[in-house]
Order: structure tokens, then sequence, then C-alpha cells
């Protein structure tokens, strides 16, 4: 699924800063997301139970959990691809699928379902009018919009280049485009970060916290590598013991919550600059508590990583590589 137009969305400047306006006065009457004693099942088992909860829209979500604890699942949940057994969930205010126009997606392994000789501008274009040549005709407001997807992700002048000649963070960004030329309100990313360089995930992040911050857009990313995400995210919904939990990341940041959560010992390191990480201590194994479906050198690599945030020096080199990979 690719994100659309949303019917009668005005150009992207007035489009976004009036969108932004809407979202801060319909914040507390319409949520982003709202569960409400949600069950799903999937091939006849329970993948997560009783999820109850609401996120506010203008927030950062990580969507964490185990392997296999239905992080995927919930996605599909919210854009209505998957129906519950039980409870409701509304998304921007309607029935989950409703409002899919709203939303921008940009499933897991993008790759598999594109044909690499498809271009950047191309691949854009197709999250409008969903045919690879624009079999339906392409307007130029369309032609515009793709345009600034493609220079807003950093693209601009590689609109010819074809997806197989990118590198993999250039491809996550011509992913991202595509998910924005419809101008979303939601945008579902999952593992967007899975294998980019250090370089890669620090300009996605970055290009994270500028859709948030300047188009008021409301993001929820299914990821492992939490430390990397860590200065953007407000919240985080967490799979655990097959319950999904919103929390803010005050509460989130807990070490026996994340000790519960991958099944070995997490310590919340602070340092003296104020940056925060969460590390496991393979030192420390859990006591009493504990999924066991997670290895602790697994975790290890989830953890690894600290994003150094605050100066935009890593932003900067990160462009760099990536543009020197292309
Ligand atoms: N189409 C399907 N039919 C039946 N079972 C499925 C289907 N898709 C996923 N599952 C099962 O549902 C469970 C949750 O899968 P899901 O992909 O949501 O987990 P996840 O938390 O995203 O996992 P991962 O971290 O490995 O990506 C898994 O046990 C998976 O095998």
């Amino acid at each position: 699924m690719t994100a659309h137009n949303a019917p009668g969305a005005a150009r992207r400047g007035g489009a976004i800063v009036k969108n932004a306006d809407a979202i801060v006065e319909n914040a507390d009457a319409q949520p982003c997301i709202e569960l409400r004693d949600a069950t799903v099942e999937r091939g006849g088992h329970v993948i997560w139970s009783n999820g109850t909860f609401t996120i506010p829209r203008g927030t950062v979500t990580a969507i964490v959990g185990a392997n296999g604890a239905g992080k995927t699942t919930l996605i599909d949940v919210e854009l209505g691809l998957l129906e519950l057994s039980r409870g409701s969930v509304r998304v921007l205010g309607a029935p989950a699928g409703a409002n899919n126009r709203r939303i921008g997606y940009v499933p897991q392994n993008y790759m598999d379902d594109l044909d690499s000789n498809v271009t950047v501008g191309q691949s854009v274009l197709l999250g409008m009018t969903g045919t690879r040549f624009g079999l339906r005709r392409v307007t130029r407001e369309q032609r515009a919009d793709a345009a600034e997807a493609i220079e807003f992700v950093g693209l601009a002048g590689k609109e010819r280049m074809r997806l197989s000649e990118l590198s993999g963070g250039l491809r996550q960004r011509a992913a991202i485009a595509q998910a924005l030329v419809g101008h979303p309100e939601l945008l579902l990313l999952d593992e967007p970060l899975a294998n980019l360089d250090l370089a890669s995930q620090n300009a996605m992040v970055e290009l994270f916290a500028r859709l948030n911050r300047e188009w008021g857009m409301t993001i929820q990313i299914v990821s492992h590598d939490l430390n990397m995400l860590l200065p953007i995210l407000t919240g985080a919904v967490y799979l655990l013991d097959g319950h999904p939990h919103y929390s803010g990341m005050s509460d989130v940041l807990d070490s026996d919550l994340l000790t519960h959560l991958y099944g070995t010992r997490i310590e919340i390191v602070t340092t003296p600059q104020g940056d925060m990480f969460v590390t496991p201590n393979p030192a420390v194994e859990p006591e009493g508590h504990g999924t066991g479906t997670l290895a602790a050198d697994e975790a290890a690599s989830f953890f690894r990583r600290h994003y150094r945030d605050g100066n935009g020096t890593d932003r900067a080199d990160g462009a760099a590589r990536e543009e020197r990979q292309a």
C-alpha cells in the first residue's frame, strides 16, 4: 500500500500548515489512534489481546517488542487490513481503513514489491497513481507534489536514477517520498532503519524529526533500534506478555520494563552531557521475569548504539556519505 492524495488536498505548503492547525485544534477531540479492548488473531491464534490505549496526534511513537510479538500486525490493524476478533480501533477519528488516504505507509521490505528498474521519479508518482507509468493521467499539481516530496527527502536531481542504482539509505528516502506525496497526517514505517549504516540511520531520524516538527505529522515507527530514535520519540507502544500498551517515553525508559520486554537485563544510562541510551548488561541475568524470546546478544545489537543528537554534524556527514554512495 502506498500513500494517496487526500480528497481535495491543497498544495503542500498551505495544506500542511492548515492540517497542522487542524491537528492542534482537534488534538483532544480526535486522537490519532484509539484502541478499545482490542484482540487480534492470525491463523486461528491470538497474537495479542486486551489492547486499550489512545495515541495523541503530533506524537512520534515507537512500536517495540520481541520478534513475532505482533508489531507489524498492529500496523495491519491500523490500516484496516486485518480485522480485530474483539474490540475496536479508530484511526484519525474513523474506523480503521476509512482514513487510509490520510496515511502514508512504508512497509518493511519496500523493495520486494517494486521493480528495481523503476526510477525515483516513477516510484514516487506510483504513490499517487498506483501505476508505474502513470496510466491514470498525472496532473501538473501531482508532479509538483512529487517534486516537493523528492526535494524534502534530499533526492532532488536523482529523479531519473533507478532504485537499483541507489544505496540502501537513498532507496529508503525514495520510499518515504512515495509515502509523503499524499500529504499524510499519519506516517507508518515498519523497520525503516533496518539494514542502513549508522550515518544513513541518523539521516533518517533527522528526516522524521523534520516531518514531525515542520509538518506536524504524527509518526509511528516499528523499530528494534530504540536508541537511534530516542531523541525524537514522545512515546512507545510496547507489546508485553501478549498485550499492547502505550506510554510516554519517561515511563517506557524504565530498566525493569525493558528487561521484562526483551528478556535480558537492560540498563538506562545517562551521560554527563544529558544524553540517554539503553544498553544491555550481560553480566546480570534477569531474575524472575523475562520473556526468554530474545537472546542477550540479539538485544545487545538492538541497543548497542547511541544517537548523538544536537549539533547536526552527524546528519551532514550522513547525507554526504549517501551522496558518495549513490
Ligand atoms: N499472514 C499471516 N498468517 C498467519 N500468521 C501470521 C501472518 N503474518 C504474521 N503471522 C504471525 O503473527 C505473529 C506476529 O507477526 P508480526 O509480523 O506482527 O510480528 P512482529 O512483532 O512484527 O515480528 P518481527 O519483529 O519478527 O518483524 C507471528 O507469530 C507471525 O508468525
